[in-house]
């Protein structure tokens, strides 16, 4: 009757749940703990998949990859304090790559942190929060449960997307109310990222400037990735006639085979193109700033496409901004081409292909190399071969060596299949992005790590394990940090700070948790064992033996190392 309906109660618990399912969001990672383990139980008895993991920062990792890969902020929680911190340095990554995802922590009572009282795990998390992450809000009271994660989703995905904290103190989630009240303040978010449209002439002064273009170039950024606009993108490309050049995570937008793929001619199109359209690319670091020799000292001019204004200028004049979402402008640049657009002069278009031919020709007999122990381009060469073959599995790729030798070496051949350290060269993010990789696609996962950053996330492997993931880890071991081979100049018993212990066996760890270990010392061993593991989906880790000597020192950033002029003592 009314009048029951009336005294039904729901909580914050409750509205929690209600208002993260009314929003399609059904997947949380998280570690339980203090004030948040009945959250997860409930969630998880309401339908929502709860993934518990054994450090927070993994989690964290594998809420923001879940962003990138479905446009959906994923979500982490955690506990207080500790957790909170753990879970904060994901939360910055998602920001730095804007990936969208939100971090819910719990946190103690504005009364005690206030005062500093000294509550467990006391932390102003908001405030630590908010200087981290593109938004942060606190909810305090109940009925505004549904306004604060409504608030949250839409901060994670509008506009340019990031990290959002939504925090929420204990006391929250044992608040009581009106169900029917509580059912009304819930908010399912409208049109959460709504497209933003390009103005007009800003299509057409940089469709202006592409003409002119005797060298053009597109280079494509992981936010043409993210954009989900695959179509309109390869329509731009391929009508244009433009060489492209995918970013690390922008691979296989275009599949990396493609004739106007400019991959194995990178420093041959930065140089000598005089046109360069960005497409959801910074010219931050990993573009040499937009400027320097990777330039080369012929003017240019570039064209960005990207969805934050503030962007432009932010390395080199724009001379074209183009602001908007990616979709958007792209359909605009495609319509303002018109039927009769000029393709560029056919000589770029065989310089282009000619570097690029060569360059493949090079690596290739060196991807045949038998060697044992393997080098990189022999065991590089055997996964090269697994990703065309299977060109649907997700690759996740870390390491200094094993990640800039894999980018180049590794093809790819659809949109968001390849997912490695992004914008801050970040390791550890290897086993969280697999999990999320695994839980948000149901694809196969073939990691790449090397062994350094295979430990910053290694105790993961039992999560993938107790999940049951399809999902195969290769660890390139080559006994240490770039190389295995440094020693300590002193003299003394501690090895060098890059070493680990000599012919680790990282399989040992699989079979610990049930899954399956394998040590492979040749290529063909290696071969086997992949195909293995893709061919069972069982969880795999296979303790690929890599040359010691084979690295070298932070692979292909090593010039970015400060180096002392003073004579060593
Ligand atoms: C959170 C964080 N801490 C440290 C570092 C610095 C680093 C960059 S690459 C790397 C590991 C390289 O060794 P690995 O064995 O993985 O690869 P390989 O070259 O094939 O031997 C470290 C520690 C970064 N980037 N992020
Ligand atoms: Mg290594």
């Amino acid at each position: 009757t009314a009048n029951d309906a009336e005294q039904e109660l729901t909580d914050g618990f409750h509205l929690i749940i209600d208002a993260l399912k009314l929003n399609g969001l059904n997947t949380i990672y998280g570690v339980p703990g203090i004030p948040i383990t009945d959250f997860g139980r409930m969630a998880q008895a309401e339908g929502i998949r709860v993934l518990s993991f054994r450090h927070e920062q993994n989690a964290g990792y594998a809420a923001s990859i879940a962003g990138f890969l479905t446009k959906k902020p994923g979500v982490c929680l955690t506990v207080s304090a500790p957790g909170f911190l753990n879970g904060l340095t994901a939360l910055a990554h998602a920001t730095t790559n804007c990936f969208p995802m939100i971090l819910i922590s719990g946190s103690s009572e504005r009364e005690i942190v206030d005062l500093q009282q000294g509550d467990y795990e006391e932390m102003d998390q908001l405030a630590v929060a908010k200087p981290l992450c593109k938004a942060a809000f606190r909810v305090l009271h109940a009925q505004d449960i549904g306004i604060g994660v409504a608030r949250a989703i839409r901060a994670a995905v509008s506009g340019r997307p990031g990290g959002v904290y939504l925090d929420l103190p204990a006391k929250l989630f044992g608040q009581v109310m009106n169900a029917d009240a509580g059912k009304k303040s819930l908010v399912k978010v409208i049109d959460a990222a709504p497209a933003q449209i390009p103005a007009p002439d800003s299509v057409k002064r940089a469709l202006d400037v592409l003409k002119s273009a005797k060298k053009p170039l597109i280079i494509l950024g992981k936010g043409a990735a993210y954009a989900q606009a695959d179509g309109e993108i390869r329509t731009l490309i391929e009508k244009s006639g433009i060489p492209f050049l995918p970013m690390s995570m922008a691979k296989g937008l275009l599949p990396d085979t493609h004739p106007q793929c400019a991959g194995a001619a990178r420093s041959t199109v930065l140089k000598d193109s005089d046109v360069v359209m960005l497409i959801g690319a910074r010219l931050n670091w990993l573009l040499s700033h937009g400027k320097g020799k990777t330039w080369g000292d012929a003017p240019k001019k570039f064209i960005q496409i990207d969805i934050e204004p503030k962007e432009m200028d932010s390395n080199v004049e724009i001379v074209a901004p183009v602001v908007g979402d990616i979709g958007s402008c792209v359909s605009a640049l495609v319509q303002g081409m018109g039927s009769n657009w000029q393709t560029p002069p056919a000589d770029w278009i065989k310089t282009v292909q000619t570097k690029r031919d060569d360059n493949v020709a090079k690596m290739a007999p060196r991807l045949m190399n038998n060697n044992s122990p393997m080098d990189y381009h022999g065991a590089l060469g055997v996964l090269r071969t697994i990703i065309k073959e299977r060109p649907d599995a997700i690759l996740v790729n870390e390491g200094a060596n094993t990640l800039d030798l894999a980018r180049g070496i590794i093809d790819m051949y659809q949109p968001r299949k390849r997912i490695d350290v992004g914008t801050w060269g970040i390791m550890g993010i290897g086993m969280g992005y697999s999990i999320a990789a695994a839980i948000e696609t149901g694809k196969p996962v073939l990691a790449v790590e090397g062994d350094s950053a295979f430990g910053f996330s290694g105790m993961e492997v039992e999560t993938i394990c107790r999940y049951k993931l399809p999902v195969c880890v290769v660890i390139f071991n080559n006994d240490g940090i770039y190389r295995g081979t440094d020693v300590n100049p002193s003299g003394g018993s501690d090895v060098a700070p890059t070493v680990f212990v000599k012919g680790a066996r990282y399989d040992k760890m699989m079979e610990a948790f049930g899954g399956v270990g394998v040590n492979a010392k040749t290529p063909d061993e290696l071969k086997r064992a992949v195909n293995a593991a893709m061919d069972s989906g069982k969880p795999t880790l296979i303790n690929a033996v890599i040359d010691p000597a084979a690295g070298s020192e932070s692979g292909r950033i090593g010039n970015l190392n400060p180096q002392s002029v003073l004579k060593k003592k």
